[in-house]
């Protein structure tokens, strides 16, 4: 079947679905951007059929249309519908990170000819922008979905098949519970992850040597501070309410662990760490769901240069693709683990044996 598919905002998200949807037959793709660069880019790597700078000229030709740009701009191009004529019936869905907005402005949609589906990736990265783009950014990844009233079944199953190359795991949810459930497990731990870079930075005034200091637990948590601030502060906003709410929590629960700290509670600050432990080890169980996505060896390598390309290398001989490779450092620039991550049980199995044959310790953890 033919159809003419809009990406609306051609950044990481956007990019990205582009790169999945480009080569499925019958598909026309085309990428509306504010950003000339972007739509060059776009276009010169075949990323998308052809390019627009003018959001409503693009829509109208479309037959699903995808919305990737910032909550607030996805919801100011779904208020300039309405100064639109639609003849055809026209899918639309989103990316957005927040689902409320978005939902209540697709509310306000006129025209019976479009069927509205919200849409959430929860998969992502610290990079934004067209050239970070990858085609495996969604691998396995929970895609949250929100039909309304003005989608059918039909039209789910259509917006899912167009999806379907990302091979994304689709999850049905109510707008309102998929905003409580990511203020509390992806848009909180943000602002709780710049906090503590802060304290670090001011606490470098005093002691010069604190980056010198910063171990692997430092990088972990504040690994994504280091992500884009314009979207983010869009995402805080946008779940402006809730964000306040857990803020609030969140300074009662230090000020209980400030009390217990200060009178030397050992025992319920050591039951607080337990517990804390506890859950988020139960929340690496592939049974639990998201937060593991892949089976996963630990590798012991050394500090010597070209350790990393030897195991890859190893693998690629037996043809075992791996879906992620990081590197736990030591101490900063000091090799110690690589984590390898593959697509099943299987080539997770595989690859052990063959690393271990080559004299690798290797560890996988249950
Ligand atoms: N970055 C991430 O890890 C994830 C982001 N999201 C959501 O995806 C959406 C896009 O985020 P990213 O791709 O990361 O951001 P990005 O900054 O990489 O891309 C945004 C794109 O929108 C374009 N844009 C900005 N204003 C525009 C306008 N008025 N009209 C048309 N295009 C415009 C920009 O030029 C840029 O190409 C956001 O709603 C975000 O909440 C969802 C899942 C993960
Ligand atoms: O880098 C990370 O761990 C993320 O937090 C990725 C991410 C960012 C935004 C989303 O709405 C969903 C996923």
């Amino acid at each position: 079947m033919k159809q003419t598919v809009l990406i609306a905002g051609l950044g990481l998200i956007g990019g990205s679905l582009a790169l999945n949807i480009k080569d499925t037959e019958g598909i026309t793709l085309l990428g509306f951007d504010t950003n000339q660069t972007t739509l060059e880019y776009a276009k010169m790597n075949k990323m998308v059929d052809d390019v627009y700078d003018e959001f409503k000229e693009a829509v109208v030709q479309a037959d699903i249309c995808i919305f990737a740009a910032p909550v607030s701009v996805t919801v100011d191009l779904i208020h300039q519908l309405n100064q639109l004529s639609f003849d055809k019936h026209i899918i639309m869905t989103d990316v957005g990170s927040v689902k409320g907005p978005i939902m209540e402005a697709a509310t306000q949609i006129e025209s019976d000819n479009i069927a509205f589906i919200g849409g959430h990736p929860m998969a992502g990265s610290h990079k934004r922008g067209v050239q970070a783009a990858k085609k495996h950014l969604f691998e396995n990844a929970i895609y949250v979905l929100s039909p309304t009233g003005s989608s059918s079944n039909q039209d789910l199953d259509v917006l899912q098949a167009l999806l379907a190359p990302t091979n994304c795991k689709f999850l049905i949810l109510e707008p309102e519970e998929h905003d409580e459930m990511t203020s509390v497990i992806s848009h909180f731990p943000h602002l709780i992850a710049s906090s503590l870079v802060h304290q670090a930075k001011n606490w470098q005034k005093t002691h010069p040597y604190i980056p010198k200091l910063a171990a692997g637990g430092f990088r972990d948590i504040t690994r994504i501070a280091s992500s884009n601030p314009l979207m983010w502060r869009d995402i805080f906003f946008q779940n402006r309410s809730k964000m306040s709410r857990l803020l609030g929590d969140w300074i009662e629960e230090m000020k209980e662990l400030k009390t217990l700290i200060d009178t030397s509670e050992k025992t319920q600050i050591q039951e607080y760490l337990e517990q804390a432990r506890d859950y988020r080890d139960g929340l690496d169980s592939r049974k639990q769901g998201a937060l593991l996505s892949y089976y996963d060896i630990y590798v012991d390598i050394f500090d010597q240069p070209g350790a990393l390309l030897k195991v890859i290398e190893l693998l690629a001989k037996h043809d075992i693709s791996i879906n992620n490779i990081e590197i736990l450092e030591i101490r900063e620039g000091i090799t110690g683990v690589l984590r390898l991550s593959f697509q099943n049980k299987n080539d997770q199995e595989l690859s052990q044996a063959i690393l271990t044959k080559n004299q690798y310790d290797t560890v996988i953890e249950e």
